[in-house]
Formats: structure tokens, sequence, C-alpha cells
């Protein structure tokens, strides 16, 4: 159990709140399968010149370049603004369309109920755009859960490995790093926002990734976090 005596909650998508193997055998494949005619049909846009020095090229010659530049990122599950935004603008035809439908772990929707009612902030930090992170939460297969959630924020604010990215993030909440908690299944990230100065719990849901040694106190359900 962890007693929090701060005001908000910051949130992973990926093996915190959704499985692992949601977001890299549904929403992965979905972006790798539109990723050609969603690039032919938007050439000229600024995500594709974004995507370009991504791959660190000036420009691509043609839509086919791009689209195997798009499968190269993700082979490399690259943490990539230009590709995030990309798989963002696919993904919303999926959840509009209802082809796709976010996959939260059980005990998600009343925790952030019960913070939201105990007067925390809920904020989402993710590599996945601002804009996929909305459509998200908009779509969850519990429904719409962006009521609960007081900002978002993806890789424009900085890396989610560096310490710098929380400083940010905690100054764009107009609070201390000590007054939040985050809570990530990846190490890396947990001790970036230690660095910085926040509380931490790293995540331990079925199916994620073996973690490396830590000091990071551990949850395996939202439900082993309380006000102090
Ligand atoms: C908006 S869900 C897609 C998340 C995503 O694209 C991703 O790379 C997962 O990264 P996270 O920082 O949430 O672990
Ligand atoms: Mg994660």
């Amino acid at each position: 159990m962890i007693r929090f005596g701060g005001n908000l909650v910051l949130l992973d998508i990926e093996g915190t709140v959704s499985p692992l193997a949601f977001v890299h055998d549904v929403m992965f494949p979905y972006a790798r399968k539109h990723a050609g005619a969603h690039i032919e049909r938007h050439w000229g846009a600024e995500v594709i010149s974004q995507l370009a020095r991504d791959a660190g090229t000036e420009a691509f010659a043609t839509a086919t370049e791009a689209e195997a530049a798009v499968h190269e990122l993700m082979d490399a599950d690259a943490k990539v603004t230009g590709l995030k935004q990309l798989q963002g603008m696919i993904w919303e035809e999926g959840f509009r369309q209802g082809e796709l439908r976010s996959r939260i772990f059980e005990d998600v929707p009343a925790a952030l109920a019960r913070w939201r009612r105990e007067g925390l902030g809920i904020r989402i930090y993710s590599s996945g755009s601002v804009h996929a992170q909305r459509l998200f939460f908009a779509h969850t297969e519990h429904g719409d859960l962006t009521t609960h959630l007081s900002g978002y924020h993806d890789t424009t604010t900085g890396p989610k490995r560096e310490a710098a990215s929380y400083a940010a993030i905690a100054a764009d909440c107009g609070l201390r790093p000590e007054q939040i908690l985050f809570v990530s299944d990846l190490a890396e990230e947990l001790n970036a926002a230690r660095n910085a100065g926040m509380v931490t719990a790293l995540a331990v849901r079925p199916g994620n990734k073996p973690t490396p040694p830590h000091e990071h106190p551990s949850i395996h359900h939202f439900s082993e976090i309380a006000l102090a």
C-alpha cells in the first residue's frame, strides 16, 4: 500500500493503465496496416515532414518510402514525435469507426473516480501523442473516462527517461515535483521522475516484462494507492 500525501497522480498508459499486449497486438498493428493509405491521403502534411526528421532524412521521395520508414520505426518501437502523431491520426479513424476500443485494467475506472472524489488531480504522461491519449480514454471498454483527467503530456514535453521532462510537467501543473506521484511499468522512467523529485510507484501488471533491480515501491492494483 502506498500512502500518498500529494496533489496529483501522473499515469503512464502501456503496462500501467492498459495491458502491454493491447497496445502491441491491437493498436500498433492497426497503425501499421493503415499507415500507407493514411500517408497517401495526408501527403504534404506537417506530420509527414516530422516523420522524415524522425527517420533521419530531409524528406521522403514517395509515400511508399514514408510507409517503409513507419514500419522500420515501429519495428524498433521508436517513441518519436512524428511517428506517434501519425499513429494517433490513424487510431482516430479506428476509434471513430468503432474498430478500436481501449482495453484497460479492471481496477482503473474505479480508481480514477475515487482519486477525483478525493480531490486528486489525474494526468497522463505517455509516449502516445496527446491526441491519441484523449481518444484512448474517450473510447474505453468501460466508457468515456476523460472526465476524470485533468491533463495530458507526451514526448513534445520531453523524453520519458529524462528528469527535465518531469520537472516541466510539475511546472505545468503548478506543483512541486514531490506533490506528484508517477506510476509506470518502466524503472528507467521512474528513475527520471524520482531524479526530478516526484514520488514513484512501479506498476506490476499481468503481461509486463520483468523489471531489473530498482528501488521503487511496487503496486499490482490501483487500490494500493491511498491518500495519506
Ligand atoms: C495512446 S495509447 C498508445 C501508447 C503508445 O503509443 C506507446 O508508445 C506507449 O507508451 P507509454 O509511454 O504509454 O508506455
Ligand atoms: Mg509504459
